[in-house]
């Protein structure tokens, strides 16, 4: 688990820094990395915001940013950066004002007007990046699309492995639901889901800490879409859909595969056959409507495990 503001070596480096740095980073270390974003290029290194392994929206990020920054401590402890008479390794707060170097004094100096610009800053962005901010808290969802075996669990397995998403198969849900003693929904699954009470709903409600979610094999179908949009409308943006494109014949046979081991009872031709011709008729519909508003990556799913996967991390990691 990614630890928090407090334990981030850079982070640490900020809050022991001297008072003028405090007010800054007492509003939010958010605001901070995104102001810096925004035209502290004096302090900046690199896009604050383009990191690409961790997830931009987990607040567990937010809170332990790859901050570009170097406190004055860090400053301090840079070779040749060391005020006179104090080891470049040592905490360096010089006792008099005699032993400062033109070199400390002109840090010193600029880290002040800096501080200032900062503030400034911040009052005139404070309402676009609090609108920023509170656009990127909201979930980030990526539907997972395809026929039956097309091999969107396995993908999400390996996303979840590689990126920090929460993977929520509608499949699964449901057979966990139905399964569940005493579950009231055991035989209302179907109209459960009609009806727009979508489990996601609650499912992303409990898990606060992850704001990304790959929801695998939902929407299947317009009444699905329509239950989303009237539920989630407005609480999670669905940043695109993961298309996992393949034939009938690769789809069947992958599923009678996965049967002999599975235990599923929607693992043989019989069911298979109806399950494309649902597949075809009501989800592959859902697909072109996304299509149509320019989210859907199709991924040819029909290669090996790992080509796919190269696809799948191409497209993760080129839409942030
Ligand atoms: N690219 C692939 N090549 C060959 N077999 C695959 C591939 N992806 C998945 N499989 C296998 O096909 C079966 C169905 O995959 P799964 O991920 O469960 O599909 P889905 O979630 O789309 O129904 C599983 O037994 C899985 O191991
Ligand atoms: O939103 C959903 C998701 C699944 N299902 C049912 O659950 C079955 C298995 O779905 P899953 O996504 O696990 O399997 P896949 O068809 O992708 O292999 C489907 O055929 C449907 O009958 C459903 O009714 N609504």
């Amino acid at each position: 688990m990614r630890s928090g503001l407090h334990r981030h070596p850079v982070c640490d480096g900020l809050l022991s820094s001297p008072w003028y740095f405090r007010p800054a980073v007492a509003l939010s270390p958010s605001i901070l990395v995104l102001l810096l974003g925004e035209g502290m290029s004096v302090l900046k290194r690199e896009p604050p915001l383009l990191h690409r392994e961790g997830p931009l929206n987990d607040p567990e990020l937010l809170l332990t940013p790859p901050l570009p920054i170097l406190s004055i401590d860090k400053i301090f402890s840079l070779p040749g950066h060391a005020p006179t008479g104090h080891s470049s390794s040592s905490s360096a707060e010089p006792t008099t004002r005699g032993r400062w170097s033109f070199i400390d004094c002109f840090l010193r100096l600029s880290e002040q007007f800096m501080v200032v610009g900062l503030l400034q800053r911040l009052s005139e962005k404070l309402p676009r990046v609090v609108h920023r901010l509170s656009e990127m808290m909201k979930p980030q969802v990526v539907f997972v699309l395809g026929g039956p075996g097309a091999g969107k669990g396995t993908q999400c397995e390996r996303i979840v492995k590689n990126y920090s998403y929460t993977h929520l198969s509608a499949g699964d849900l449901l057979r966990e639901e139905r399964s569940r003693t005493g579950s009231e929904f055991g035989q209302l699954i179907d109209t459960y889901i009609k009806e727009g009470k979508i489990a996601m709903e609650e499912t992303m409600k409990s898990d606060e800490k992850k704001f990304r979610f790959l929801i695998d094999g939902f929407p299947r179908n317009q009444d699905n879409l329509q239950g989303w949009n009237n539920v989630m409308d407005g609480k999670a943006d669905v940043k695109f859909v993961l298309f996992f494109d393949c034939s009938s014949e690769v789809c069947i046979d992958r599923c009678l595969e996965r049967g002999k081991s599975s235990g599923r009872t929607d693992d043989n031709r019989e069911s298979l056959e109806k399950r494309i011709q649902t597949y075809l008729q009501s989800t592959r519909p859902i697909i072109e409507q996304y299509e149509q508003q320019g989210k859907v990556h199709k991924i040819d799913a029909s290669r090996s495990v790992d080509e796919v996967f190269a696809d799948v991390k191409n497209i993760l990691e080129n839409q942030g």
